[in-house]
């Protein structure tokens, strides 16, 4: 694969956790084991990384973040390994490479209104030259995850719904504009609507706005909804890798074929069952897409 320098390359990714907390029997346990993948700037794309619960996607999330230093291997950006940066490199690096978490109140001081979150970044990133340019853009960055800024700027964080945590938490990634966003099981606490409207906003940030995101999820169903690459996880080995549509058609490797197995059919007379099959008619939809979810391809 060929790969530019403002793509973000993973080699031989291997990540030991030592020491009492850990499980396996002398005290050592290999939570990512050699994974390497590439994550393209251009064109920008949505890459779904999945798996099971313990399987290594936040620690890989980590890494990317400059947040776990591997135990081998490296990452790199602009041709430079992450972990050698200055802290003026690695600020600007972080610049490039938003996080998405699954519980936004991170970014939020419960003390503060909702607006502190962008005005500390446009102060932080020198995003704007005046009040009235910052305003601009934050009006901008609201409507690009459809919130309108009367309905979130001057409130507290525990006053909005969890939905509309998420959209600001995009808000504040698209006003940042940067090149990846790492988003870690981002809609696992939210209800199936505001999930269409959240994966569309991602979708939206890479069609319109050339943000390609790494999406760390245990569910195939929005993994297909999103569309784009998927890599397979299982016990901190990337096991399957491919465009999604290939992989979920004809899945090779086991463990995807035992994850396609325990998606319920949506069928309101069908139940749960151990095995069900992944396509009707060769060719078809795969039965993976949520009930309410309206495929965009
Ligand atoms: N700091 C740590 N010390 C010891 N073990 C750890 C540490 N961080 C993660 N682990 C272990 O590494 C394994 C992978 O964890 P990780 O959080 O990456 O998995 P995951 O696939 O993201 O799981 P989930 O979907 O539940 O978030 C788990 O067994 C976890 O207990």
């Amino acid at each position: 694969m060929t790969t530019s320098s403002s793509d973000i390359v993973l080699t031989n990714i291997t990540q030991i956790f030592r020491g009492a907390s850990v499980r396996s029997v002398g005290g050592e346990f290999k939570a990512v084991d050699n994974v390497s993948f590439t994550l393209s700037a251009d064109p920008p794309g949505i890459v779904s990384l999945v798996g099971q619960s313990g399987s290594g996607k936040s620690t890989i999330a980590r890494i990317i973040l400059g947040l776990q230093k591997p135990t081998e291997g490296s990452v790199t950006y602009r041709g430079k390994d992450i972990y050698k940066l200055s802290a003026r490199e690695y600020d600007a690096y972080r610049q490039e490479i938003q996080p998405v978490f699954q519980d936004p109140y991170g970014i939020f001081n419960p003390f503060y209104r909702v607006d502190r979150v962008f005005w500390t970044v446009i102060k932080k990133f020198k995003l704007a030259r005046n009040r009235q340019q910052a305003l601009a853009k934050i009006e901008e960055s609201l409507h690009a995850v459809d919130l309108r800024p009367e309905d979130v700027l001057n409130r507290y964080p525990h006053q909005l719904s969890g939905g509309q945590r998420q959209r600001v938490m995009l808000a504040r990634v698209h006003l940042l504009q940067p090149k990846f966003i790492i988003a870690d099981e981002p809609i696992s606490m939210l209800d199936a609507a505001v999930r269409v409207l959240f994966l569309n906003i991602l979708i939206d940030f890479q069609q319109k706005y050339g943000m390609t995101t790494l999406f760390i999820t245990h569910d195939l169903s929005t993994a297909y909804y999103v569309g784009g690459k998927i890599l397979v996880m299982s016990k901190g080995e990337i096991v399957e890798r491919g465009d999604i549509d290939d992989v979920l058609v004809h899945p090779t490797h086991p463990y995807t074929q035992m994850l396609l197995s325990s998606i319920p059919i949506p069928d309101p007379d069908a139940r749960w069952q151990d095995k069900t099959s992944l396509v009707d008619i060769e060719g078809a939809m795969p039965i993976v897409a949520l009930p309410d979810m309206e495929v965009p391809r």
